[in-house]
């Protein structure tokens, strides 16, 4: 097991931000740790990462604790925060990046080309002595991430990595993190994002009130939504009431939500008579999304 986390729990105050969280995170396993605002992600990332002490409990990473081990366990994870600070803006990406795999404890031997390698990876070679004041948001971000691994971690935590972020950017960096996956390392992930959830993650850690409530494989998480694909129909003047649907009405459109439990013939069957005779302009299916069953978790 990388990570091993027993009974921890932490409180600020009177709020108990962790309660006895337990979870393991197998070898070269992603898990996604998802929750709604002040659940307990970043309590839990910030003493995996050996920033904050637990108030009971222990976690283990590779091995070793978090608590009476800390070096041993900063030199075999790599963090990476989302947002802009940490790194010297004046310094260029080469630099910042080898001021910090120094740090992390790496020789000067090999060094140029590890650096070189790292910035490659994450498509900065053409920028990289460039001053990072002079980078955007998403080049710093993946600055970031190659700060998180140019040691080699055996884990990763990266927490919100792609928040901030425009569409093409951060697909550049799940894409990355992806390419990371094929290496064996095990990745803890925290976001907001479900889409960086459903591309990277094996299994989903569900945060509540700082106690997991669910643990799951990402596909039955998903299943957990209840049903297989929304169908949205748009129409004009007077809508039908199928079963199992919602109808938003905008003066004389309408746009009607049908939910579908199960994809076969008989749907589509279902649905040409249910909307004969009415005036449909558009109709889309999308399938369930983890944010679907996200959202029915979250507000139980
Ligand atoms: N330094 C602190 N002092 C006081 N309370 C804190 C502190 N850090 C966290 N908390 C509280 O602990 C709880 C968990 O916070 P945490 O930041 O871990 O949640 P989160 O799931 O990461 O939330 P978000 O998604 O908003 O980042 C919250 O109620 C928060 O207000």
């Amino acid at each position: 097991m990388s990570i091993v986390v027993e009974g921890l729990s932490r409180s600020f105050g009177g709020v108990r931000a962790l309660d006895d969280v337990s979870f393991e995170v197998a070898s070269g396993e992603v898990v996604a740790l998802l929750g709604v605002n002040g659940a307990g992600k970043t309590t839990l990332t910030k003493i995996l990462s050996t920033l904050l002490l637990p108030g009971g409990g222990s976690a283990r990473i590779m091995g070793h604790d978090v608590v009476g081990e800390a070096k041993a366990c900063r030199s075999v994870t790599g963090v990476v925060f989302g947002g802009d600070g940490g790194l010297y803006g004046r310094l260029s990406g080469r630099d910042n990046l080898r001021f910090f795999a120094m740090l992390a404890g790496l020789g000067r031997r090999g060094l140029r080309a590890r650096v070189d390698d790292a910035l490659e990876r994450v498509g900065l070679g053409a920028a990289a002595d460039r001053a990072v004041q002079t980078y955007s948001k998403g080049m710093r971000q993946r600055l970031h991430l190659a700060v998180g691994f140019i040691a080699s971690p055996q884990v990763l935590l990266l927490d919100e990595p792609t928040v901030g972020l425009d569409v093409i950017e951060a697909q550049r960096l799940r894409d990355t993190v992806r390419d990371l996956r094929t290496s064996g390392l095990t990745v803890l992930l925290t976001s907001h994002l479900l889409v960086d959830v459903e591309q990277l993650a094996d299994r989903v850690l569900l945060l509540q009130d700082g106690r997991i409530a669910e643990d799951l494989p990402l596909a039955s998480f998903t299943g957990l939504a209840g049903y297989a694909a929304l169908v949205v129909v748009r129409g004009r003047g007077p809508h039908p009431v199928p079963r199992d649907a919602t109808v938003a009405v905008d003066g004389d459109t309408w746009e009607l939500s049908l939910r579908v439990r199960r994809w076969d013939a008989s749907v589509f069957a279902e649905l040409g008579q249910e909307l004969a005779g009415y005036e449909v302009s558009d109709l889309s299916v999308r399938e369930v999304r983890l944010e679907d069953a996200f959202t029915k978790l979250a507000t139980a």
